[in-house]
């Protein structure tokens, strides 16, 4: 069966059991993503998708709040320090902050500080309304006065140390400008780049061959994170305080956000001068919609507003919950929109053949931003907005580089404006493409031949389990590749010959030399005799991994049968589906199904595919495969290896037995018949004896196999 991507099961009949797995696979899903955006400041979704995911588990989390763990994505701040910086214990954590994305949900936010305090009916506290800069926040400790340490959020408790770095912004005083300042103090805010000092970056970037940055975000912490502290002095960073972490003692009486916020202006900072106090959650929500108004005028990019108690004695009442502080609440905006002009939707091939499909827009400056191409997914997403060439389309964007079309204006559509078809073949080799059932995606099946896909093909074909030629690896084919020298998989095999007639030679490259030549021609010669199932597996079929490669090998015995089967598998296909015995012989290998099948056939019933393994079977030889010896003490038995072998490696253990016609797999089940014990084992191990396998230490294994 075709694996559907699975839609987040109903809250309602969502059982506990399922919850705690789900939580599980949301929590590695949002490290994942927190390391990318915090660590590696490179994003790899978009912050709505990201709200979306931690919404879920919220969501989750509500129901069965007993499932609530300190590690929950709910309970944490951002990530751990990246490696390569120093690392700075904060005197006082630095947290997230509460969202609230509606008028209600700030107006919640009011009501449970009131009740939090218990205020009499009339008391409505002060609030302090600041517009949520979009940057990365940073402590500042001062100890009479002067800076002696700067450090990034990390963790909420651990950051990592930008010293040298932060002495370099201006907005920074390296002293307070205060005539008594505290003993020590943590001053807080955050470090942020204007909208036109970031895309003057990128340009710079660009023009340096250097990739540009997402936006001004990640180029702000991107530029403060770097081990060169010269890079960092040339980059363009500002500064906002508005917060702070320890203070050995308060520079007023009866001190407020407000009054701090005054106190940090005169020791010499910049504060947001759009900050504003509000009396109630009237003004606290006018501000919102004021500022939001004007977000596309500001220097800088906001991505909410912040709203604080005012009265720090409140503040230390309410004290936090989790990763946020009870007394303050960040309203974000919703993504941002606009609206204009389909062009035409022009499809790209990914590396490993996938075909995306992307708007060509009328510009539009969405949020500062002006914004020419955007995703549109795949087909299925096409069709469900039904969308026609010059239709009048909302693009949305949020925090994010790849803006998408959220729907179109359907009264806008031009008279004679026709429905989007998705093609069917790749626009870059011309090879058709197919979409396996379940699938939104549509891939290109010119596998061996796609120039877009060239790359990731020839990498897979030398790799470890494939080709393995010594001295040839990714780097070294990336390297021939750009210099037209080896295109294809067959042009690895010609080299040595070309090389002979060529002018510019090997020997001349950087790094290589007379040995170093010839041990790779060597290498590649040493691989002109191969085995079938590496032969296969080299091909960068999809679906077509180590194991499912052996089973071909195993069944086909040799390339020539190989190769004829799959050609007359392909030849039975037809749009009822394909009724060829090859095929159905195909389909019966016991653990080839369908989806495996179709895709081998796929990739040979494309000519050039077939034609390109031809030009390869002409320079090398396959050797057929070992048959399994017939009924050896093991042959249709699953074995499981674990701990760590000294008589034999694991690979060399795996091939001794699946000669000897067993299957070996990775964990233990019932089906498991025996278990070869290293030392140190561990789970696996006592599984095995838990469900009764026969365990077998190495010794016993090899008196099985050679018995
Ligand atoms: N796309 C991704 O993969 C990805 C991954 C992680 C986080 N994110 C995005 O990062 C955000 C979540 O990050 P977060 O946990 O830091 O929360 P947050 O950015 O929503 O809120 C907390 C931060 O707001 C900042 N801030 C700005 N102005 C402030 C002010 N006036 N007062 C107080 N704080 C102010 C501070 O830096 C503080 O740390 C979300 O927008 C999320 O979408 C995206
Ligand atoms: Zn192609």
């Amino acid at each position: 069966m075709a694996k559907k991507p699975t839609a987040p099961a109903d809250l309602d009949t969502l059982s506990k059991a399922k919850a705690k797995v789900e939580l599980k696979r949301l929590s590695l899903e949002i490290e994942r993503h927190n390391n990318a955006y915090y660590q590696d400041d490179a994003p790899k979704i978009s912050d709505a998708d990201y709200d979306a995911l931690r919404r879920r588990v919220e969501a989750i989390e509500a129901k069965f709040p007993d499932l609530v763990s300190a590690d929950s994505p709910t309970q944490t701040v951002g990530a751990a320090p990246a490696r390569g910086f120093a690392k700075v214990q904060h005197a006082v954590p630095m947290l997230s902050l509460g969202n609230a994305f509606s008028d209600d949900e700030v107006e919640e936010f009011l009501a449970r500080v009131r009740r939090f305090l218990k205020l009499d009916a009339d008391e409505i506290p002060a609030i302090v309304a600041e517009p949520k800069i979009d940057g990365l926040s940073l402590s500042l400790r001062y100890e009479h006065g002067e800076l002696v340490r700067a450090a990034t959020r990390g963790d909420g408790f651990v950051g990592e140390d930008v010293t040298a770095n932060v002495r370099t912004i201006k907005d920074i005083p390296n002293e307070l400008a205060v005539a008594k300042p505290p003993a020590a103090c943590e001053l807080r805010g955050e470090v942020y780049m204007l909208k036109s000092d970031f895309l003057a970056l990128n340009e710079k970037q660009e023009a340096a061959g250097e990739a540009p940055f997402a936006n001004p975000r990640n180029s702000a912490a991107g530029s403060l994170r770097q081990k060169d502290v010269a890079v960092t002095a040339s980059r363009p960073l500002k500064f906002f305080a508005y917060a702070w972490g320890e203070m050995s003692d308060y520079p007023m009486d009866q001190p407020t956000q407000s009054k701090m916020l005054d106190w940090l202006k005169r020791a010499g900072f910049t504060v947001n001068p759009r900050i504003t106090p509000c009396k109630n959650v009237d003004e606290a929500l006018a501000f919102y919609r004021k500022i939001g108004e004007e977000r596309a005028q500001l220097a800088y990019d906001i991505d909410g507003v912040v709203y604080k108690v005012d009265r720090l004695d409140y503040q230390e009442r309410l004290g936090f919950a989790g990763r946020a502080p009870r007394w303050a609440i960040a309203h974000k905006f919703a993504a941002e929109q606009a609206t204009t002009v389909l062009n035409g939707i022009e499809i790209q091939v990914g590396r490993t053949g996938a075909l995306t499909p992307v708007a060509r827009l009328a510009p539009v400056t969405v949020g500062g931003v002006v914004v020419q191409n955007a995703t549109l997914h795949n087909e299925d997403y096409i069709k469900s907005l039904d969308i026609h060439i010059g239709d009048t389309v909302i693009v949305q964007r949020a925090g994010d580089v790849i803006p998408q079309i959220v729907s179109v204006v359907i009264d806008k559509r031009p008279k004679h404006a026709e429905a989007y078809q998705f093609p069917h073949k790749c626009p870059v080799c011309h090879s058709h493409a197919t979409r396996e059932e379940g699938e939104v995606v549509w891939r290109c099946s010119g596998a061996l031949i796609c120039p877009a896909q060239a790359i990731e093909r020839l990498k897979h074909f030398v790799s470890r389990n494939a080709f393995d030629i010594e001295g040839l690896g990714e780097k070294q084919v990336q390297e021939f590749y750009d210099d037209g020298l080896i295109m294809h998989p067959v042009d690895i095999f010609t080299l040595q010959q070309r090389d002979a007639r060529s002018r510019t030679k090997i020997i001349d490259r950087e790094g290589y030399g007379e040995t170093s030549v010839r041990n790779l021609f060597a290498a590649i010669d040493a691989r002109r005799s191969i085995e079938l199932h590496r032969f296969i597996y080299a091909l960068g079929i999809r679906h077509i991994g180590e194991g499912n490669a052996k089973l071909l090998a195993r069944h086909y015995g040799t390339i020539a049968a190989f190769r004829d089967a799959m050609l007359a598998a392909a030849a039975g296909q037809s749009a009822e589906g394909n009724t060829s015995e090859a095929y159905q012989d195909l389909n019966d290998i016991g653990g080839i199904g369908d989806i495996v099948a179709d895709a081998v056939v796929e990739f040979f019933a494309e000519d050039r595919n077939v034609k390109a393994v031809d030009e390869l079977l002409r320079e090398i030889q396959v050797r057929p495969a070992e048959q399994p010896k017939q009924a050896t003490p093991i042959s249709g038995k699953t074995v499981v290896f674990t701990g760590s072998l000294t008589k034999f490696t694991r690979d060399e253990a795996k091939a001794a037995a699946e000669r000897l016609g067993a299957k070996v797999a990775g964990s233990v089940s019932k089906k498991t018949d025996y278990v070869v014990a290293g030392e140190d084992a561990g789970s696996k191990l006592t599984k095995a004896r838990d469900l009764g396998v026969a365990v077998l230490s190495e010794d016993e294994w090899l008196a099985l196999i050679e018995g």
